[in-house]
């Protein structure tokens, strides 16, 4: 099994509450994890603090770069900043996306932040928008695209840098549930045709369910793993829809 990501003995109090509580966990390559949980128990500290959002009070967070394992705590933070915009990608509810430009400017920004200039950073937007159903909309602003469309929107943009972890915080949880499974489909798929890792945050079963392994908090701790099952990233995940396009793009 291939780590990819490990947290050690992870802790975050806030005034009146612990977030965190000496959490010990590891995400190996290509894995897709669901960390559910009740309202409050902490999964989107967990999230924050292993995608370098949030720094834990103690405990720390290594991730595993092909050249040397990196402790996020030892990363100023315009190294911090950089690592984040190549090795990670977001998937949010809202508030990752520009509603002022149009789908393919708000997946070109990601890789222009990282200086690719603007014409490549735009085809190699177009080509994610299209592999995700949105051929033809690249132009569109936001608000003129329809919540299912917006995130992909988002998954393009979370993927098009070739972010090696994917973290998705209720990705579906704005949508109708016919929405939801399709855009469920659409990141779980195009996340393992690339073989990334997939860390998603969620209260939907129907997320839990697909994704390869659940990890289950309450009151800040880890309370249930279902363990590393497959961390294949060739191994198809089902489908229950049919795509154009293979994704890895
Ligand atoms: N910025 C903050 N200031 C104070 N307390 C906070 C802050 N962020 C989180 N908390 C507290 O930390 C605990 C864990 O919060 P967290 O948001 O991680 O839980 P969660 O499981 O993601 O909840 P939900 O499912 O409702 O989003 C809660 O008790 C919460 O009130």
């Amino acid at each position: 099994m291939n780590a990819i990501l490990h947290a050690q003995q992870l802790t975050k109090h806030y005034p009146g509450s612990i977030a965190l509580d000496h959490v010990d966990f590891t995400a190996n390559a290509g894995e897709s994890i669901a960390i559910i949980g009740p309202s409050g128990s902490g999964k989107t500290t967990l999230l924050h603090c292993l995608a370098g959002i949030l720094m834990p009070d103690a405990g720390s967070v290594t991730l595993n770069t092909p050249s040397a394992p990196l402790r996020l705590d030892s990363l100023g933070d315009a190294a911090l900043s950089r690592l984040r915009r190549e090795e990670f990608g977001f998937v949010f509810q809202q508030g990752m996306l520009l509603p002022e430009l149009t789908a393919v400017e708000n997946v070109a920004l990601a890789l222009m932040l990282n200086g690719t200039d603007r014409s490549t950073s735009e085809a190699r937007a177009a080509e994610w928008l299209a592999a995700l159903g949105l051929a033809g909309m690249e132009q569109r602003r936001l608000g003129e695209l329809s919540g299912g469309q917006v995130q992909r929107v988002a998954i393009a943009r979370a993927q098009v840098t070739g972010a090696r972890v994917v973290f998705a915080d209720e990705p579906t949880g704005a949508l109708d549930s016919a929405t939801s499974t399709e855009v469920l489909d659409v990141l779980l798929h195009s996340v393992a045709a690339n073989g990334r890792t997939l860390l998603v945050v969620t209260h939907d079963p129907q997320v839990a369910t697909r994704c390869q392994r659940v990890v289950e908090l309450r009151d800040g701790g880890i309370v249930a793993d279902s363990g590393s099952a497959v961390a294949d990233p060739q191994q198809p995940v089902p489908a229950t829809t049919n795509f154009k396009g293979a994704f890895n793009v």
